[in-house]
């Protein structure tokens, strides 16, 4: 009897929904278009006063989609948390340090959860659409969460669930969160639906404070400035600055800039956005790479004498490896000799590929109106010439903190010895204080001297071997300075450009003409 009504029922329903069809489908291909809009718009209303349920969607891209919406984000790891036991096809991703998986609902996946007794359901789902930023067709995927209720609980679920979910969900993905090195190198090809123009590798750099090499008064006074910005959330507010901070790293090459930042970015959780400039092409590109960086993390500019015609006197790192002192009268005649090298060569003084970034466009991208968004922020640039930068761009204020690394030091030392020998104290530490108060020695080259070349190697073996090292540089330094080694002539014997055929190829071909001109 009862399934008997059930059918009846059933039947009856489907024959109205087909009736219903019909009618529309007729409606659809005969009314006018303004009589369709119209229909359309009150069988929503009608649906919506008849549907009990109320819908609420967190879409991943809001707007003109430039940043990843943090609601959509918080939702993900809520649902991955909790519905993950109920769902029954799940994404899964590598999670914090490699070690577990993180499970999230897959796509048109359905679950439910209680929150004080009320159900609700949650769907993640997408839909394609037309971009309307690309100059021609091209589709993007749009991803949503639709969170779904029964409309008495609205004040229950708008008052306090979605707190709830948003607070939880902050809280997880903090916990899980594995950090992430981004670049926006062009190497890679995008998909035509990709909406961010960085990519990105898990961050596992191993660097820390603890393992760098300087003084430890210096090391204090860095760490306590980090923490001290990672901590004054409210004091920029109350300032009315935006939470970023600036720090410029300077000193020769080996000194441990990049280390530093890998430590920097160990130290306080952040991530690492690695920006290429001269990848970049103009000042809205620039533009959009700061506004898809998220919080809590660094954006790097390494080399910034190298990235751009910003200074005027721009100088390619692949130079350094000429010369010794950069300060010497010679690299300076070479430079001026290279210069005018390239500009006859090339009809044009600038580097930096096609790109048309411009300083005051780095200057904004720094600390314009665009650079408050997102906010908890390290901006940091490294370079070898710090003499060479534009005034303006590492004025206080937009790199805040200048920190000088340089030579390695003895105590510097004392941190690679325990690093790399595990000795904290050992006969020959005296002869190596000596030695590399006397020598400009950098960590690159201690840590070089210090690493064991066989298995037999011991600490009395690295040690010799780094007092060998200091003692052929003292030797060469003397011999330098008492005249028997002319610079100039050590620049150009050391000087042997990459050749294809017979011919000098690339950058180098600059650097093989300026030889020429001053060997003449
Ligand atoms: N201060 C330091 N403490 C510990 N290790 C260091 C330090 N400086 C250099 N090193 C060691 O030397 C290597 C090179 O250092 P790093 O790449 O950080 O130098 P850099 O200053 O960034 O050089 P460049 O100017 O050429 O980019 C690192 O892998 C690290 O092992
Ligand atoms: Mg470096």
């Amino acid at each position: 009897m009862f399934s008997y009504k059930m059918t009846e029922m059933w039947t009856t329903m489907g024959s109205t929904l087909a009736s219903f069809m019909f009618i529309w489908a007729i409606i659809r291909q005969y009314c006018p278009y303004q009589l369709l809009r119209f229909f359309e718009k009150y069988s929503h209303r009608i649906m919506d006063y008849f549907y009990p349920y109320i819908r609420i969607s967190f879409h991943e891209f809001l707007g003109d989609r430039l940043k990843r919406s943090d609601a959509y984000g918080a939702v993900e790891a809520y649902l991955s948390a909790n519905t993950s036991k109920s769902a029954k096809r799940l994404k899964a991703e590598i999670g914090k340090d490699s070690t577990n998986l993180v499970l999230t609902m897959d796509e048109y996946e359905r679950v439910t959860d209680d929150y004080k007794g009320v159900k609700v359901y949650w769907v993640c789902s997408k839909v394609m659409s037309q971009s309307r930023s690309m100059p021609y067709y091209q589709e993007q995927e749009k991803r949503f969460y639709k969170l779904t209720f029964h409309k008495k609980y609205r004040d229950t679920i708008t008052g306090s669930y979605l707190d709830h979910v948003m607070k939880e969900g902050k809280e997880i993905r903090l916990r899980n969160r594995q950090r992430k090195l981004y670049t926006n190198s062009p190497g890679y090809k995008w998909p035509s639906y990709k909406q961010t123009m960085w990519s990105h590798i898990v961050f596992e750099h191993p660097a820390t404070f603890e393992t760098m090499a300087m003084e430890p008064q210096k090391k204090k006074e860095i760490i306590e400035d980090l923490v001290t910005f990672s901590k004054s959330k409210d004091f920029y507010a109350r300032i009315g600055k935006a939470w970023k901070r600036g720090y410029l790293l300077f000193g020769p090459p080996g000194t441990g800039k990049s280390t530093m930042i890998a430590a920097m970015a160990n130290l306080l959780g952040y991530d690492v956005y690695d920006l290429e400039l001269t990848a970049v092409k103009d000042n809205t590109e620039l533009r959009k790479l700061l506004i898809e960086t998220t919080s809590k993390s660094i954006i790097v500019i390494e080399d910034i004498d190298c990235s751009l015609d910003l200074t005027g006197q721009r100088k390619k790192k692949g130079e350094s490896k000429f010369f010794s002192d950069d300060e010497n009268e010679n690299k300076a005649n070479f430079d001026a000799v290279r210069k005018e090298v390239k500009e006859e060569g090339s009809g044009s003084g600038s580097g930096g590929g096609n790109s048309k970034v411009t300083l005051s466009g780095l200057l904004n991208f720094i600390d314009g109106i665009w650079s408050a968004c997102g906010g908890e922020r390290l901006i940091v640039f490294t370079t070898n010439y710090v003499e060479k930068l534009d005034p303006a761009l590492i004025r206080r204020g937009r790199m805040d903190k200048h920190i000088e690394l340089s030579y390695c030091s003895f105590n510097g030392f004392k941190v690679l010895a325990n690093n790399y020998l595990r000795v904290e104290n050992h006969a020959l530490f005296e002869s190596i204080e000596r030695l590399i108060g006397e020598v400009k020695i950098t960590p690159a080259d201690v840590a070089e001297n210090l690493m064991p070349k066989s298995p037999m190697d011991d600490a009395d073996k690295c040690l010799s071997n780094l007092i060998e090292a200091l003692s052929d540089k003292k030797a060469e330094e003397v011999k330098k300075s008492s005249g028997l080694i002319n610079e100039q002539d050590e620049e150009v014997e050391h000087f042997s450009p990459i050749k294809e055929n017979g011919e000098v190829v690339g950058d180098e071909k600059e650097d093989d003409q300026a030889m020429k001109q001053i060997q003449r």
